[in-house]
């Protein structure tokens, strides 16, 4: 079982293994020499950065996993970070994965949500914390603000990759509640714990994801109000949707950067600098509230929610519809990949 985990650069190709180590870039320092690119046990927690958040600071660096999935490589190397136990006092390794790339290179429709989501799953990844910076299409959500979404609508246009089960292997898998409740009562708990001191937190939110990069017209922006939109980004999805088919505990953590382009008149419409400058302004916010989450759900108190025990097994049966001999051996061997023992 151990072995598993063992993950090496070029996990999925080895012929390519000595090319991609001499490439290796750790976060935030790249080219770092001395840090491992093995890690020898699983880790159940990642934090998905986005806009504004490449790195976290403030961790201890353990390795770098440059990870090839049968889905290509992640948009970046994984970080994985050493957070000390509140209740055992011993470190625990969490992952750490920047969406846009270590230079925010990849745009909205470019990030490699599947190589992300199976790279993660591959080293044991069952927790997912991921970051996202947002317009909001509330005025009481003003910039700055955290949000916690309980709702998704889908305003991508189907031309990013969005599902696992491809090529002959048929899934379904409810997405219903797009976020995972255990995961975000725990979020929202710690969110309110910082309340007061610089945060403010919204319990619940309608989030639009959009196609991009493009920022809306004034039409689309007004049509989300009328939905009872709260908030819009361009990432949530398919991240969310690839996380619950690869089995994994998703809450996305928004933050207010703009009110979009809806107010009209006077008001700034929203354009990148705006989002970068109360990024950068509540930077400091953000790691606290990242430190928060971890400290809770490193505890363990939360370890069987942190496994996502309730998602384990839910793709053995909900992608195995296609009799085997109908299954397209390429597609069959990326899934046996990504859950060793379902397809066999
Ligand atoms: C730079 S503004 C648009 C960009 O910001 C958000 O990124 P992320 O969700 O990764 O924080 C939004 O989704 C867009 O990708
Ligand atoms: N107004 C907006 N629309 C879409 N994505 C965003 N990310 C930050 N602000 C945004």
């Amino acid at each position: 079982m151990l072995q598993l985990f063992r993950v090496r650069a070029s996990v999925f190709k080895p012929r390519n293994f000595s090319s991609t180590l001499s490439r290796f870039i750790s976060i935030p320092y790249r080219r770092m020499a001395g840090v491992p690119n093995t890690h020898d046990t699983p880790v159940h927690i990642a934090v998905i950065g986005g806009t504004g958040i490449s790195h976290l600071p403030g961790f201890t660096l353990a390795a770098t996993l440059d990870v090839d999935t049968p889905w290509g490589k992640p948009s970046s190397p994984i970080s994985i970070l050493q957070h000390p136990s509140q209740s055992t006092g011993k470190p625990v390794a969490v992952a750490f994965l920047s969406r846009h790339g270590l230079s925010h290179e990849l745009a909205p429709h470019e990030v490699k949500n599947r190589a992300n989501i199976a790279a993660l799953r591959h080293i044991g990844v069952r927790t997912i914390i991921a970051f996202s910076a947002v317009g909001s299409l509330q005025e009481e959500i003003r910039p700055r603000d955290f949000v916690i979404p309980d709702q998704i609508i889908d305003r991508t246009k189907g031309i990013r990759p969005f599902t696992f089960f491809e090529g002959g292997m048929v899934g379904h898998v409810g997405f219903g509640d797009p976020f995972d409740k255990r995961i975000s009562d725990i979020v929202k708990r710690c969110g309110h714990s910082l309340e007061g001191d610089g945060v403010t937190l919204h319990d619940k939110g309608l989030l639009i994801c959009m196609e991009g990069p493009q920022f809306s017209t004034r039409a689309e922006s007004n049509l989300y109000r009328t939905w009872g939109g709260s908030v819009i980004n361009m990432s949530a999805l398919p991240e969310a949707k690839l996380a619950r088919e690869a089995e994994i505990s998703y809450q996305m953590i928004c933050m207010a950067t703009d009110y979009d382009c809806w107010r009209g008149g006077d008001e700034e419409d929203v354009h990148v600098e705006m989002v970068m400058a109360h990024m950068k302004a509540n930077a400091e916010n953000a790691r606290r509230f990242v430190g928060a989450v971890l400290n809770e759900l490193t505890k363990e108190e939360h370890e069987q929610h942190v496994l996502a025990k309730h998602l384990e097994g839910q793709m053995r049966f909900a992608g195995a519809m296609t009799k085997k001999e109908a299954r397209e051996p390429v597609a069959e061997k990326k899934l046996q990949w990504l859950f060793p023992g379902y397809f066999d």
